[in-house]
């Protein structure tokens, strides 16, 4: 069923007195329960995409729908998690879970809000951190209760901004799989559209990747990502579907770049 649509998106940023399009005529279907991974060269508007989505910034042109209605502005229907771990650092990372939840307006009573923070944190492996400050957790900490919270808020999508690049390798792995069994494990599996400029990280998370062009500001090539589920990265690497898939995108991200550099000069 489709949950999202984008009809010729465009939007233009005022650069220096001149508007710049950033984004040109976007066309896109994304279906309930989807993970889409929206790649490119970095200013291809990814970002802005995502703002849009979020309800952060109004199309210039075209029309964003979410379950056939246009949206307007931002709506508790859509998560956000961000490259930066966006918590508040004045408060727990417990309290961080229940003002997200708070947010929710669900009538839950204050009990049961606490006891979901509680159960979100156990889930993303930070039993004992409730208590801790952001400021006393490590990155990969403070973006697993960034992880915690927008689950615990269980929004129907998730918009997440390469919310793993400020992480070491290690934990990004940890991350990403934990991301993949919490939305895999969940009662409705979320529509989570997801920007990353790492095409391995592409490749395992999602069902289709979307290739922008820095070039046309638009979509490249979307591709579907058919390899079985639940992956793994010690069994997805080394397989030669996993690498003919990665030697396309790289190659589509390649000629992009041939193609930019062509215009520039
Ligand atoms: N607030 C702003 N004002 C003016 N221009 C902006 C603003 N935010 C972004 N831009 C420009 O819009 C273009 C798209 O930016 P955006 O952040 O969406 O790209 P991106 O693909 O997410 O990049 P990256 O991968 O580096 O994060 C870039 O050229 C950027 O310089």
């Amino acid at each position: 069923m489709e949950k999202i649509r984008l009809e010729n998106v465009t939007f233009s940023y005022l650069q220096q007195g001149v508007t710049a399009p950033v984004v040109e005529k976007v066309s896109l279907t994304i279906r309930e329960g989807e993970f889409i991974s929206l790649i490119g060269p970095s200013g291809c508007g990814k970002s802005t995409l995502l703002r849009l989505l979020a309800g952060l910034s109004r199309p210039g042109g075209g029309r964003i729908l979410l379950n056939g209605t246009e949206i307007k502005g931002t709506g508790h229907e859509r998560g956000v998690v961000f490259q930066h771990y966006a918590l508040f650092p004045w408060m727990t990372a417990r309290d961080n879970v229940i003002f997200g939840l708070q947010q929710c307006r669900d009538g839950r009573s204050r009990k049961e809000i606490e006891a979901t923070a509680q159960r979100y944190l156990d889930l993303v492996g930070l039993h004992d951190v409730g208590d801790k400050y952001p400021n006393q957790l490590s990155g990969g900490m403070q973006q697993r209760v960034t992880i915690a919270r927008a689950f615990a808020m269980d929004t129907d999508i998730l918009l997440m901004d390469e919310p793993f690049s400020a992480v070491d390798a290690r934990n990004r792995m940890k991350l990403q799989e934990l991301l993949l069994e919490l939305w895999r494990a969940g009662q409705k599996k979320k529509t989570v559209i997801f920007v990353t400029h790492d095409v391995d990280e592409a490749i395992l998370l999602s069902d289709r990747i979307v290739v922008l062009s820095a070039c046309s500001k638009s979509v490249k090539e979307q591709i579907t990502v058919d390899l079985p589920r639940p992956r793994h990265w010690s069994e997805l690497a080394n397989t030669d579907s996993y690498t003919a898939l990665r030697n396309r995108l790289i190659g589509l991200l390649f000629t992009d770049l041939v193609e930019e550099t062509r215009l520039a000069v």
